[in-house]
Parts: C-alpha cells; structure tokens; sequence
C-alpha cells in the first residue's frame, strides 16, 4: 500500500517500544531504533504526530503546531549546517555544531494529506532517562545556578538566531546527563516557537496576528499576553492588542521556570495558577501577574499599549517590589534575586538572555567552571569570561548531583563527555502546508 513507504507504525522501518516516553497534546514519542540509519542499534525519540481533520482551507491532516515545530528544526539544522563550515567540522557532521541545550533532530515526514496514524514523525536524538525539571526533586543552589546559566545560553543561541522558543516550561525543558557532575540541559517541544518559517506554518489568514494570544502552558502565560483579557472582552479582535515580542516572552517564561527551581514551588499551581482556560480565567491571571510584577507606569503603559486606567489599584512595577516579592516565595540569594527581577518583570525591563548570562552572579563563580568549559569545547564560546577569583577560595564542586528522579522516571544517565555524534541523512517528504493556528483563547 502507497502509505508504507513512509509510515512509521507501518513501514517496518523502526523497531518501536510498547511503552510510550511521553504523550503531548499532539503526539506520542516513543523510544525507537532505525534501520535506515548507519547504526540500526541506536535508539532514538520518535515523535509520532495524530493526523487532524484535513483543514478546511489547506485540506492538511498536519496540525499547525505540528509544522510549526518541524520548520524550527529545518532552521535548526540550517543553522548547524552553517557553523560547520565555519568551525571546519566536515561538512555533514552538522550536527556536532548543534546547540548542546537543544534537542537534535534527525529525519521527519509530514505526508500532509494523509489521516494515517504514523505518517507524520519527527526522529529526534533519544534524551536517555529524560526528567522534565519539573519533575526533579532536591536541586541544590548551585545546580539551580548551572541550569539557569544554561537555560539562558540555549535562550541566548535561539534568539540571537531569531527564533523564539514560545513555551518554556519546567515540562519541555529536561535534564538526562551531566557535565563535570552538573544537569546538562535540552530543551524540547517547538511546537509554539516563532521564527522566521512560522507564518509558513501558520497560513495566510493568521499572518497578519501571528501567534499572539495567551497561549502556550498555564502557569507560564505572560503579563503581556494576558492584559487584553482583562481590557477587552474580544481580545483578538480588538485594535489594542499590540504584538509582543515572543524572545522576551521566553526570558519572563525562564525566570519563572528558575523561580520554580529554586524555590520547588509549582508555576501552575502556586506561583501564577490560572483557574479556568477562559477568556475570564486569563483576565483574572492577568490582575495576579500585574500585582506580582507591578502594573506599567506611563512609558511602559505606552510601550505596551496597555490602557492607563486598568489596574489603577495596582502599585507601579519597581525591581525592589519584585524582589521583596521573591523573597517572600523563598529566594535567598542576593545574586539570583537581581537576576530574577530583571526576567520576571514587565517586557521592558527585561533584559536580553545573553545580558543575563553575563549578569555577575554567574561570571564571578569559579565554580561555574566546568560548564562554561564545555560549551566552549561544543564550539560555544561564552560572551564573557569567567575569572579565577583568588579571594575568597573557589567554591568546591558540589559531589555528586543531587537532583534525584521521582518514582515516574528512571534514573539520569551519567555522561562526562560532551555529545558527539556522525551523520544521518535521511531522505526527507517536505509537505509543508499553509494552515491556520489559534493557540489563543
Ligand atoms: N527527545 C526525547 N527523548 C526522550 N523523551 C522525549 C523526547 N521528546 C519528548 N519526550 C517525551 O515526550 C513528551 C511529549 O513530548 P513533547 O512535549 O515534544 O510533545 P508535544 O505533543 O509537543 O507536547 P505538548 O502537549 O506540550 O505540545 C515529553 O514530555 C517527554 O516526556
């Protein structure tokens, strides 16, 4: 049948395990081996998309997101592809120059025409034992710091490239191996980023909007993406909703995950939870976010289109009220605690994630050492040095790490290494269709 050929339940082509990794909204991803690759024993992540109802405009069973996600990794491996050349990697080894913090794809079908379960797959490298950071338990101050150092490098690399992750969350950020003893970071899920393909993702009829809306993981929305619920009752209709900029979403989403990290508390649940998905549920998350970060005084209110009577009651945003705020959560620490009011702030006080990776708090800890190292060893340089302090004495490296798997998940695989990987060209059906997304209430 003409389907098998690309089929991935179908075709033969991968040995797939019973057991699911993992379930999204839109897919599966399964622990599989593929024997068109050069190592049939190899494991990978096959990420089995559900095939939508054929959209009416486009006719494609391939669900925006879906698309969306397959374009960000094209971009992805252009990228690499790029660096390769430059860093003399043979060419066709474009994947040793793939960001270190981002999972790595290596071969996709789309068939946009087909409602056959397995016609749509993305095969990404298989993170071992992955635990989402929301699921970690006990993560030290220091592992706190390194994950954020390296949540804000992997942030830095996207936007410097123009893409915008558009749903950091504990949950699609996971840590499976470690450096020198520390979480190694990789993010996943790129259904929601914006780059410069998304509109191709999306069609025509939302090109105009692009992906804006409250949108993305509760818990995570944004105090820009929220305030036309609570100005207007047709906020996508509405004049006053400007575009935000989805690259200073991703920095309020970080702080928010760091927060999590270093407080254990739960974004959903505790930090900025969001009772009902309804156009009044985010009107009333968006009163929460603006009490918690301060409402905009009269240039922001400008910036952001945001109306100046709405939360009058509120007092004016002041990184002072932000950390008081904080502290009130359980962050301690003086340096994190700048860091923090600097992410988790309105848009315009934000700052840029290479800013941030530069911020003290990580430069002056020689302890941060080896990881810096290793993104130099991937071909990552850092922005910044870090220096080797005489007084006071470094830091000792904390033994080994201590975040430890709860009862859902294996244990981490231990990797002192950096990734190296070889080739895998596979031979790829492009169906990319213009469709339409509403991510947004
Ligand atoms: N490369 C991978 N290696 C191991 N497990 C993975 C990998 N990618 C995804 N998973 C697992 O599968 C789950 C679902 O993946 P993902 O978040 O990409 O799906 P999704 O359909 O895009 O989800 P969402 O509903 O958040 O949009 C993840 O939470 C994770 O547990």
């Amino acid at each position: 049948m003409a389907f098998k050929g690309h089929n991935a339940l179908a075709s033969g082509r991968f040995d797939i395990a019973a057991r699911p990794l993992g379930t999204g909204s839109h897919s599966t991803v399964f622990k599989a081996k593929d024997k068109a690759y050069t190592d049939p024993s190899r494991s990978f992540a096959l990420k089995i998309y559900d095939p939508q109802r054929p959209d009416e405009a486009a006719g494609s069973t391939v669900h925006p997101s879906n698309n969306n996600e397959m374009l960000a990794f094209d971009l992805l491996q252009s990228i690499a592809e790029t660096k390769t050349i430059a860093s003399g990697i043979p060419p066709g080894f474009y994947r040793r120059a793939w960001h270190p913090n981002v999972v790595r794809r290596y071969g996709h079908h789309m068939a946009s025409k087909s409602t056959w379960h397995g016609d749509q797959w993305l095969l990404l490298e298989l993170l071992e034992g992955a635990q989402s950071l929301g699921r970690c338990s006990k993560v030290s101050a220091f592992e706190a710091k390194a994950v954020l150092y390296e949540l804000l490098r992997m942030l830095a690399f996207l936007h410097q490239n123009d893409i915008a992750h558009g749903d950091i969350s504990s949950e699609n950020l996971v840590v499976c191996r470690k450096i020198e003893g520390l979480p190694l970071l990789n993010a996943i899920d790129f259904g929601l980023s914006v780059h410069a393909k998304t509109q191709q993702a999306m069609g025509a009829a939302e090109s105009e909007r692009g992906l804006q809306g409250a949108r993305g993981t509760p818990g995570y929305f944004t105090p820009e993406m929220t305030w036309p619920y609570a100005a207007h009752s047709d906020p996508k209709g509405s004049p006053m909703f400007q575009r935000y900029d989805e690259r200073k979403g991703d920095i309020f989403q970080a702080g928010v995950v760091a927060v999590e990290v270093a407080t254990g508390k739960n974004a959903a649940k505790d930090l900025f939870p969001l009772a009902r998905v309804t156009k009044q549920g985010v009107a009333q998350l968006s009163r929460q976010l603006f009490t918690f970060t301060g409402r905009p005084g009269n240039e922001e209110a400008a910036a952001m289109g945001f109306p100046q009577g709405l939360f009058s009651d509120i007092e004016v945003s002041s990184a002072d009220g932000i950390k008081a705020k904080l502290r009130r959560w359980g962050v301690g620490d003086e340096g994190l605690l700048d860091v923090l009011s600097k992410m988790v702030c309105l848009p315009g006080s934000r700052h840029t994630a290479e800013e941030l990776s530069m911020h003290p708090y990580f430069t002056h800890d020689a302890a941060l050492q080896p990881v810096v190292k290793a993104y130099i060893d991937w071909g990552f340089p850092p922005p910044h040095t870090i220096p080797t302090p005489t007084v006071p004495a470094p830091l000792p490296l904390p033994q080994p790490t201590h975040i430890t798997p709860t009862a859902t998940n294996s244990s981490m695989a231990s990797l002192g290494s950096p990734p190296t990987d070889d080739e895998h060209m596979m031979e790829v059906d492009e169906e990319a269709d213009m469709m339409v997304i509403d991510h947004s209430l």
